[in-house]
């Protein structure tokens, strides 16, 4: 198992726990990882990246000025990049793309926040992979991969981040020269938010509104280099600069970018879905019309995953700490228990590990999903595309929002010492309520489900076929119902029923609005709270779905004891989520109120199963100490010595007296200011 560089004795409160754990910690570890083989591998990157200290930081990063952090973090992925370079060799396509889910991991050794480079892993390679012809590729991933240029994705504006299609950068072509013009023609068209934009990168990924011929054919990307590459000053026709403090994301340099008729090469439009020919002829593409928001599908399936990690890391440091901690005296006479054995705080806690679990699998399936159709749409199949968007959309915005809260809910759980920037837990708080909002907002992704699941219920009303994950659509409109039996499998035929429930409730709301005399967008409008919670529903029946599925898939050849926790946590998952629901269970279920009774001891039982097993569950998640970046999360559990130690390190603890003391505080204690 992991330990931190820094030896310490292990804490003996750990210590006993570790010895209650009643099953393979290496078994589950293997499970999350997809296998053993993935382990081995994902070890031996973690081992190439972080053996040798080259993520430390000589000042801690909390304590450098923004400018100093944000040179510190381009040092270090520089030093990054060199170092995995041997990782990525096997490198050749996306359907290796599962050796950056490791890089990604590993780099957070590296970076307390975000690395600047992360937009040219992240976005700029997937969209040269994923939207340029094989020339193109030819041409720019080499330098790309071996990261001769660096380059992020530039979309979003000042005005517009959700709607693309009111996006206001223009790419005007001209013919006489074969080139394209690209301008911001207001202040709200300016560039905003793409991360290394500000200072790091010399290309980017640009979304523009293609003219040619005086017609405009919507947003197309392009390919733009916008610094020397000799003395990276900006290139003449291009203002750059960076957008300045966040909530986080201090170091990823997000930026501005603005184009006075600024001229790029015609090749440089990425040409695998549509092309403007050299007299400025547009060959539409004949495939599905959305192919160029292929980047985001992919980076909303990613995101699932990334989520599932980062709340494996703040539940990691949550239990160990809990574990650690004792507090209050229950019963007279005896110590304070662990903090742990509350039963409130194994409600905080358990349901994050179970949806640590929930989400790693439903990404793993994601992933699969996203690969068949990618691989449907290369024989030009796009028929599945709708089903990948609607899933991709809803399991973004629904982990995003879940693991948000959950990371806050880990915080709350470590009282005082959470707030602690040294906890770690600030930091991954700050990253993870980003992803709420990026790559497409909450609201807007799960009302992008929504428009799917009105559609697939007006196919089952009329007996036509609807995609596997809505099948259960059909037996509702049927009328056939399930009563109510409080198994695992009766749980999740609930969840379905509530979706199902939902979606007619919202096609009854719209249509009644409609015979009223509403449009069809003024009655959508008027229904989205309701299309809102309908897509939540569908994507919470699917992860339960998904969740149940994979761990008895997975786990029929695991040990017994291995099966047992891991059942008990999916049960824990759809008896939590089923409580939280009881308004929708009584309304579109036949459960009574006797059974969400008998629910709730269900679920406190469940507690009481899991608790001796809770420090082995979140050590399964196999978390590197340099990862973690937590004084109260390490695998030792030296909680208080490494709180103090990390007091210790504060600047204002260097020297006995602050200079305030003589120039205001004593004046002031004396009268004399
Ligand atoms: C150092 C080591 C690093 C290693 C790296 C490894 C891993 C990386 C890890 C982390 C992740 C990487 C980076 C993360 C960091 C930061 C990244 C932030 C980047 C950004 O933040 S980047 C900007 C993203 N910005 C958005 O995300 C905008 C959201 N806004 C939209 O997405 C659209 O604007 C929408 C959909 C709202 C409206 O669009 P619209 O107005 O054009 O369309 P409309 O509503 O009219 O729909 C017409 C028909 O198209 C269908 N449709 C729509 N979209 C489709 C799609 N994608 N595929 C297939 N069908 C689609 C509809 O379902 C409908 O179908 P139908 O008609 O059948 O109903
Ligand atoms: C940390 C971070 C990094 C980012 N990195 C990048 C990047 O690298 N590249 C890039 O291009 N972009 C990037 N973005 C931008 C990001 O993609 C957008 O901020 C995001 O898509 C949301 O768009 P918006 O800001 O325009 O929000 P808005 O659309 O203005 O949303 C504001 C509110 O209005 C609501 N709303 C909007 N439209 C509707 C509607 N039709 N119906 C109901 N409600 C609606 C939303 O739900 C939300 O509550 C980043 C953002 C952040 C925070």
């Amino acid at each position: 198992m992991s330990q931190n560089k820094t030896i310490m004795e292990v804490n003996q409160e750990l210590v006993k726990e570790r010895a209650k754990c009643n099953f393979n910690v290496l078994e589950v570890t293997h499970i999350l990882d997809g296998g053993e083989k993935n382990t081995l591998h994902r070890k031996k990157i973690e081992s190439i990246a972080l053996d040798e200290g080259a993520y430390k930081d000589p000042i801690p990063e909390e304590y450098l000025s923004p400018k100093e952090k944000y040179e510190n973090a381009v040092r270090k992925s520089c030093l990054f990049c060199k170092i995995v370079k041997n990782a990525l060799t096997e490198f050749t396509g996306l359907e290796h793309f599962s050796n950056f889910f490791v890089l990604r991991r590993t780099a957070d050794a590296f970076f307390k926040e975000i690395s600047p480079f992360l937009l040219h892993l992240g976005m700029f390679l997937p969209t040269i992979l994923g939207q340029c012809t094989t020339e193109q590729q030819a041409y720019w991933l080499p330098r790309v991969l071996d990261i001769q240029i660096i380059g992020t994705y530039a979309q979003t504006e000042l005005g517009h981040g959700t709607f693309i299609r009111g996006l206001e950068t223009t790419a005007t072509y001209d013919p006489e020269t074969e080139e394209f013009v690209l301008h911001s023609p207001t202040l709200t068209s300016y560039k905003w938010w793409a991360g290394g934009l500000g200072k790091t990168v010399n290309y980017c990924i640009v979304v523009a509104q293609l003219y040619t011929k005086g017609v405009c054919h919507g947003t197309h990307l392009f390919i733009v280099q916008i610094r020397d590459e000799e003395t990276h000053m900006p290139l003449p026709g291009i203002k750059v600069g960076e957008i300045g403090a966040k909530m986080g994301f201090n170091t990823a340099d997000n930026g501005y970018l603005a184009f006075d008729h600024y001229r790029i090469p015609r090749q440089n439009m990425m040409m695998k879905n549509a092309q403007v020919l050299k007299d400025g002829t547009y060959v539409k593409p004949d495939s599905h019309g959305k192919l160029t928001y292929g980047t985001m599908v992919l980076v909303r399936v990613i995101l699932v995953n990334e989520v599932a990690f980062n709340l494996a890391k703040a539940c990691t440091i949550a239990t160990r700490y809990s574990a650690v901690r004792r507090q209050s005296q229950p019963k007279p006479n005896e110590p304070e228990p662990q903090i742990l054995d509350y039963t409130t705080q194994q409600h905080k806690l358990f349901i994050c590990i179970a949806t640590a679990h929930a989400l790693q699998l439903a990404s793993a399936w994601l992933w699969k999903t996203f690969n068949a159709v990618m691989s449907d749409m290369k024989k030009g199949n796009t028929d599945s595309l709708p089903e990948l968007h609607a899933l991709s959309s809803c399991l973004k915005a629904l982990s995003t929002s879940d693991v948000t809260s959950l990371i806050e809910q880990c915080r709350y759980s470590c009282g005082g010492h959470g707030y602690m920037l040294c906890s770690g837990l600030p930091n991954i708080y700050s990253f993870v309520t980003a992803t709420r909002t990026y790559e497409g907002d909450y609201t807007i992704l799960l009302l992008q489900t929504a428009r799917f699941l009105v559609k697939a219920y007006e196919q089952a009303e009329a007996g036509t076929p609807v995609t596997p994950t809505v099948l259960y659509l059909i037996e509702f409109v049927s009328g056939k119902r399930t009563p109510w039996d409080g198994s695992p499998e009766g749980i999740i035929k609930s969840f379905q029923e509530i979706a199902a429930g939902n979606i007619s409730s919202c096609v009854k709301s719209i249509r009644n609005r409609m015979s009223s005399g509403l449009s069809f967008e003024d009655a959508w409008e008027l229904t989205t709270i309701q299309l809102v919670g309908a897509a939540e529903a569908h994507c919470r029946a699917v992860i339960s779905d998904t969740y149940k599925k994979e761990i008895a898939r997975i786990t029929a050849s695991s040990s017994t004891n291995v099966k047992i926790v891991m059942e008990q946590l999916v049960n824990l998952y759809l008896h939590y989520w089923a409580l939280n629901r009881t308004g929708d269970l009584l309304r579109y279920s036949s459960i009574s109120g006797e059974d969400v009774a008998n629910l709730q001891m269900k679920y406190e039982e469940l507690l009481t199963l899991i608790r001796p097993n809770a420090v082995g569950l979140v050590d399964a998640f196999d978390l590197r100490d340099e990862i973690l970046h937590s004084a109260l999360g390490s695998y030792d559990g030296q909680v208080y010595k490494r709180l103090f130690a990390e007091a210790l390190k504060s600047p204002l603890n260097q020297e006995p007296v602050n200079e305030t003391f003589h120039k205001y505080l004593k004046p002031t204690m004396q009268g004399k200011l």
